[in-house]
């Protein structure tokens, strides 16, 4: 602190006097530290002092105030070796440095003064501070040599262009109020933390992403218009308070939680403080998390299926109690689900049934309506939301998916499993709903085919491709990080491969044996009938599915599926007869047993014991309530269960053969996909085929009795794993093989 002169009398011709000086002398002083220090200080404010030239008998002064006088000649100062700080503030002083330099002056202030030309200054190598605001200069220059300047402001003056400050220590830098239309020459300012660009012309924020200790930036009153131009600055992460009000981009819809999402380390906007509640909309709003867009999607699907007209009894499909068993294949665009769904169904149409989602984009070549999609237009599709007819949606590059409530009715009337092929944010979807489904990811681990397999298909931009490439990583990430988020992991790199393993687990999931016999031993061109007397396309296994786009995948598909599905439509329709007549009571039958038993709600290949093989059938013990517990609900079970019952994965008792099947099958477990995850980064790839007797980690094996997803309805009810329909087979007369 310096003390001031009280002084009341002042000579009219503006000179300093003896006495004034003596009682503005002081020779206390604060250092900017804070720490003591004694300076010999002059302080003589507002005096209308014209002549200071007194001073020069003053040579051990070090800190010398002058403001707010009339003072045009401080050649005084040359006469103050010591001199650290200066303020000749609100003066008339047109002379830029009109002294010998002090060889240790630290801080300078000639604001609000008439100058307007700057000279060099590289004898005041010592100077940390300089304040030139409210004089005329028009450009930077003289500072080069200053290596120790960490404070300049040129607020107000006429500057134009930002230059002359290269490599300079600069931590504070004020060009507020000037004429200046472009960030530039900023790049080497590494020591920036605070910038006022304020009450310029500026239109871009570009030129700014250098200066990474950045915390301020004020560009108050300029002319940025574009929300974009906050990216300018995305890379700045100590950046905290930004202050852009009077920008036209103030304008703009939603420009707070678009700029605050840009800039997610903001602590201040505007002078206004961020809050937590302000950044989680932002990244909801622009870049909303895969749970998000799957909480939303099915609160809307939900919304609007509630606000339909209900019809009780009119779905086969269960309740939040009773889950109905589909299989979805999931992985990135173009990763061959589509085909590996369709060959599963067509191999076990005893059991599955494909599910067609909704599209509005086109068909591609070979592909047929109500086959491969239902392909609707735009508004079709969105008449359908609004009428509640889906199940999830999604928007895929452009165009809407949507797999419909309908679609999987349709597979659940005819007594079979659906399965289904869709992205990340669907399976998220799914898990909303009441579905159970058994997930499975399909994964390209060696990238390169991957590339090839989407360029092959001859229909995607390099902007698609590189998202659908980047999305393996998500994929992969959740899957390593969720640990049972995807109940089986399956490379895709080779297709044939992959179904292969594919069935294999789909006939664990069944507790079957292969449908189609030895698949090897089936020859080009021929269909052969297996033993359960189903018929099988001869090139069903070894069809090379890599390039069958381009070998017009259709055909051969229609070719399969055309006396396949004659074939499946008989036995639905046997099935269905025999549930109704049981639900009659007229014919007990092969379906009576579903009726009267609580049936297991996980496959039974994740027992730990095997079951009586004769007598009344219990449900696997899954850690979950005993049967006896379970038998309240079954009555109201059996009369909502028409399908559900017949897919519900229940065994026949009567069936020894099948029993002792089950039990050389309990040894067999899912397959442990979180050991998978880690393989995957260990190795960088993943075992192309995984078996069930892949190692695992004994204490990442999935639980049966474990939620698959914690807080989901019926969570703490369920096991992870819903059943897959037992796929009873029946012969012609309706009674069990
Ligand atoms: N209802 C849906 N919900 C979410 N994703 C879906 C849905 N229906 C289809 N998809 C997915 O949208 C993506 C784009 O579909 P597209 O038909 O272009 O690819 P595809 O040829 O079926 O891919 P793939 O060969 O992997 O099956 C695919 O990954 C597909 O699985």
């Amino acid at each position: 602190m310096t003390l001031s002169t009280n002084t009341t009398t002042m000579e009219n011709d503006g000179e300093l006097r003896e006495e004034q000086v003596s009682k503005g002398l002081s020779n206390l002083g604060l250092s900017a530290t804070g720490l003591q220090h004694t300076y010999l200080c002059l302080s003589v404010p507002g005096r209308d002092l014209k002549n200071v030239s007194i001073l020069c008998n003053y040579i051990h002064l070090q800190k010398l105030e002058l403001p707010h006088n009339k003072i045009k000649d401080l050649s005084c100062v040359s006469h103050m070796p010591h001199l650290i700080i200066l303020d000749a503030s609100y003066n008339q002083l047109t002379d830029f440095f009109g002294f010998q330099a002090p060889k240790n002056l630290k801080e300078v202030n000639f604001s609000h003064n008439q100058m307007s030309v700057m000279k060099d200054l590289s004898e005041y190598s010592s100077l940390t501070k300089l304040i030139l605001d409210h004089n005329s200069f028009s450009a930077i220059r003289g500072l080069e040599k200053c290596e120790r300047l960490s404070h300049l402001s040129l607020a107000h003056n006429s500057i134009s262009r930002i230059r002359g400050l290269d490599h300079l220590p600069l931590r504070e830098l004020c060009l507020s109020g000037n004429a200046i239309q472009k960030i530039e020459n900023l790049q080497a300012l590494r020591k920036l933390q605070v910038l006022d660009l304020s009450c310029n012309r500026i239109q871009s924020l570009s030129g700014l992403h250098t200066l990474y200790l950045m915390g301020t930036v004020n560009l108050q009153s300029n002319l940025i218009s574009e929300i974009n131009e906050a990216s300018h600055l995305h890379d700045l992460k100590l950046l905290r308070d930004l202050n852009l009000l009077k920008n036209p981009v103030q304008e703009k819809d939603d420009y707070r939680l678009a700029v605050i999402f840009l800039l997610q380390h903001l602590t201040l906007l505007d002078q206004q403080t961020v809050t937590a509640e302000e950044k989680v909309s932002s990244v909801n709003k622009y870049d909303p998390p895969l749970e998000v867009i799957a909480a939303r999607d099915h609160m809307t699907n939900l919304l609007y299926q509630l606000m339909q007209p209900q019809i009780i009894f009119d779905s086969t499909l269960p309740s939040l109690d009773t889950p109905y068993p589909m299989l979805v294949l999931t992985g990135p665009q173009a990763c061959g689900k589509r085909e590996l769904a369709h060959k599963l169904c067509q191999e076990f149409s005893e059991y599955f049934a494909y599910g067609a989602c909704h599209t509005t984009r086109g068909p591609y070549y070979g592909e047929e309506d109500g086959l491969d999609y239902h392909f609707v237009t735009e508004d079709e599709f969105q008449t359908m939301i609004q009428t509640g007819k889906f199940v999830q949606t999604l928007q895929y590059g452009g165009h809407w998916y949507g797999l419909s409530r309908e679609s999987i009715e349709r597979v659940a009337r005819e007594g079979l499993a659906c399965c289904v092929h869709m992205e990340l944010e669907g399976v998220y979807s799914l898990k909303n709903s009441y579905f159970e489904p058994r997930y499975v990811l399909l994964i390209p681990t060696a990238v390169e085919n991957y590339v090839c397999c989407l360029k092959a298909r001859g229909y995607y931009s390099n902007a698609q491709m590189e998202t659908a490439v980047s999305r393996i990583d998500s994929y992969a990430k959740i899957n390593r990080e969720k640990p049972g988020f995807f109940d089986n992991v399956i490379s895709c790199d080779d297709r044939n491969e992959a179904y292969m393993t594919l069935k294999q687990l789909v006939k664990e999931y069944l507790g079957v044996e292969d449908p189609g016999g030895d698949p090897s031993s089936i020859t080009p061109d021929n269909t052969s009938s297996n033993s359960t007397g189903e018929l099988l396309a001869a090139d069903t296994v070894n069809a090379d599915l890599t390039d069958s786009y381009s070998k017009n995948y259709q055909n051969k598909i229609q070719a399969r599926m055309t006396p396949q599905r004659t074939q499946a439509e008989m036995a639905s329709n046997r099935r269905e007869k025999l549930i109704r007549e049981a639900l009659n009571g007229k014919s007990p039958g092969a379906y009576a047993d579903l009726f009267q038993r609580s049936g297991p709600t996980a496959p039974s290949s994740l027992a730990s014991h095997s079951r009586p093989t004769a007598g009344p059938m219990r449900p696997v013990d899954l850690g979950g309530p005993e049967l006896d517990e379970l038998s309240s609900s079954e009555e109201s079970r059996a009369s909502s269960g028409l399908s559900m019952r017949s897919s519900a994965g229940v065994r026949s008792a009567e069936s020894p053969t099948r029993e002792s099947d089950v039990g050389s099958r309990l040894n067999i477990e899912p397959l442990d996909i979180s050991l998978l995850g880690q393989e995957r980064d260990s190795k960088g790839r993943m075992d192309s085929r995984l078996t069930p007797d892949a190692p695992r980690l004994g204490s990442e094996r999935i639980s049966p009795t474990l939620p698959s997803s914690p807080g989901r309805p019926g969570a703490n009810t369920k096991p992870v794993l819903p059943p897959i329909p037992s796929g009873r087979k029946t012969n012609d007369s309706g009674s069990k093989l």
